[in-house]
């Protein structure tokens, strides 16, 4: 990691670390002093390939500099314990569950919303506890998913060309060429936002369980489905019966102690507008450490992970564990560069490689990866997003995700880690608490696509898919405990 340059702007505040959480300490960040100098503000000298282009720059300095100024999101000892519990994934000790909305919108920010997204991911990583036997850590895409990076600068519809929509903190998704004008005031509105929700999650984590309806209340019609294999019909049932007993076991322990009772949410996004980024960027007090407080796990997407460009260059001074999205065109070497960039020091915790192949192309691009990896000794969170390869466009121009390519990558990612001797540690989704129709499966058909197609960018699982998709890892991680 480079050098730290301190600016006495963005210093996290100097208070004390709350009673009996990590100590600063462990583990230290990396030393920076090897390689070259970075600042929170490095990237601005490296291309960037996904870079908006705002029509006023001093506006954009001056709600960055109201940013710096602004509390920021998270703490850097939330972010350490975070860093801990990956570290505990990477050996095999948690499962990772990631999820949320493709691209979070400010007018979303609802209370229903943020519930139920809570909900089904609470359900989910229950189902993955009980089912799958392992802790799980959960973390929203959520407190911050505003900016989106595009595989084209503009849109054309009938014939008129605008910018395309790069997410709420940078624009408008409605086609217009005023809401479609980069709007550097939407940083802060977001960042508002992003504040707003995570007070609210903040407070319905700390009723833990008790909101949750038990299992006889949810929708599992998918585990009587006829088409169902009878061995995996049986094995959902199964995992029916052991939450139901599991849920009345903690009743009666007075839900206290367990691993079921206490409900932590981390929160993440992708790190893709770095003015904003980097606003909440802050020095932990006492430390040479820096870290990005708009969320504990900001990633690096399949279209910024260039080694030579400003994201990379970012991400590698701070000090947060951080994701990478991997695609199929990613080559061995690339990972290995790109992890002796980011960490080249080996800090338990710190790397997460999120592979998001294609269902198709699994077999034939994983296995490669995990293996240099294994063999070069490196230690990372594998975890598996079946999103981001399994995109299509149906005949009448709608973008979709057919559920059981979704399971397919899964299912083979899986394999490709049980044939390495490697550990899947995550998975990471698309997901929304609503009932929408953006996928299609399940209860959802091609032609259902239109009834409540909500999304502003990619199509997400909607409630019963999603639960529908934890019992389908559950009942592999089951297979793969010893
Ligand atoms: O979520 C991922 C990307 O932002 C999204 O797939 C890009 O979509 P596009 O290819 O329509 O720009
Ligand atoms: C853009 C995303 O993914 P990827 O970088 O993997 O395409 C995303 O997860 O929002």
């Amino acid at each position: 990691m480079g050098t730290p340059v301190r600016n006495s702007s963005n210093h996290e505040a100097a208070v004390q670390h709350p009673p009996g959480d990590i100590p600063p300490s462990r583990p230290r960040a990396p030393s920076r002093s090897r390689t070259s100098e970075w600042s929170p503000t490095s990237w601005r000298s490296r291309p960037d390939s996904q870079a908006v282009r705002y029509d006023d720059p001093a506006a954009v300095e001056r709600i960055a500099s109201r940013i710096e100024e602004l509390p920021p999101l998270v703490s850097s000892w939330e972010v350490e314990r975070f860093r801990s519990l990956v570290a505990e994934a990477q050996l095999g000790r948690r499962f990772l569950l990631q999820g949320g909305d493709c691209a979070e919108t400010m007018r979303e920010c609802r209370s229903e919303t943020i519930v139920n997204k809570l909900d089904i991911l609470l359900k989910m990583s229950l189902v993955l506890i009980v089912g799958g036997g392992k802790p799980v850590v959960r973390v929203g895409r959520f407190a911050g998913q505003y900016a989106k990076p595009r595989s084209r600068p503009t849109e054309v519809r009938g014939g008129i060309e605008l910018p395309s929509y790069f997410g709420d903190l940078v624009n408008g998704s409605e086609f217009t060429p005023e809401a479609r004008r980069p709007d550097p005031e939407r940083m802060l509105a977001c960042y508002h936002h992003a504040a707003m929700t995570l007070n609210f999650v903040r407070s319905l984590s700390a009723g833990g369980l008790s909101g949750l309806e038990r299992p006889d209340r949810w929708d599992l019609s998918f585990s009587e489905r006829t088409d169902l294999p009878a061995p995996v019909r049986e094995c959902f049932q199964a995992t029916t019966r052991q939450l139901e007993d599991a849920l009345r076991c903690m009743d009666a322990l007075g839900g206290a102690g367990s691993e079921l009772s206490r409900v932590e949410f981390f929160t993440s996004h992708e790190a893709l507008n770095l003015h904003y980024e980097s606003a909440q960027t802050r020095a932990a007090p006492h430390r040479d450490e820096y870290y990005d407080l708009t969320a504990h796990m900001p990633w690096l997407g399949e279209r910024t992970r260039s080694l030579d460009g400003a994201h990379v260059e970012f991400l590698r001074g701070i000090s947060n564990p951080i994701g990478i999205k991997l695609g199929p065109s990613v080559t061995p070497v690339e990972v290995l560069r790109l992890l002796d960039t980011l960490n080249p020091t080996e800090i338990p915790g710190r790397i997460v490689l999120i592979t998001r192949m294609g269902a198709e192309r699994v077999d034939a691009t994983l296995p490669p990866l995990l293996e240099v990896v294994k063999r070069a000794g490196r230690r990372v969170l594998w975890v598996c997003d079946p999103m981001h390869g399994n995109t299509i466009t149906t005949s009448s121009g709608v973008k979709t995700r057919e559920f059981a390519a979704i399971v397919r990558e899964i299912d083979r990612t899986f394999d490709a880690h049980d044939a390495c001797g490697t550990y899947l540690g995550g998975v990471h989704f698309e997901l929304t608490g609503d009932h929408v129709t953006e996928c299609i499966g399940g209860s959802v058909r091609e032609e259902d696509l239109s009834h409540a197609y909500e999304t502003v960018c990619d199509p997400r699982l909607n409630q019963s898919q999603a639960l529908e998709l934890s019992y389908c890892i559950a009942r592999r991680m089951r297979a793969m405990r010893p």
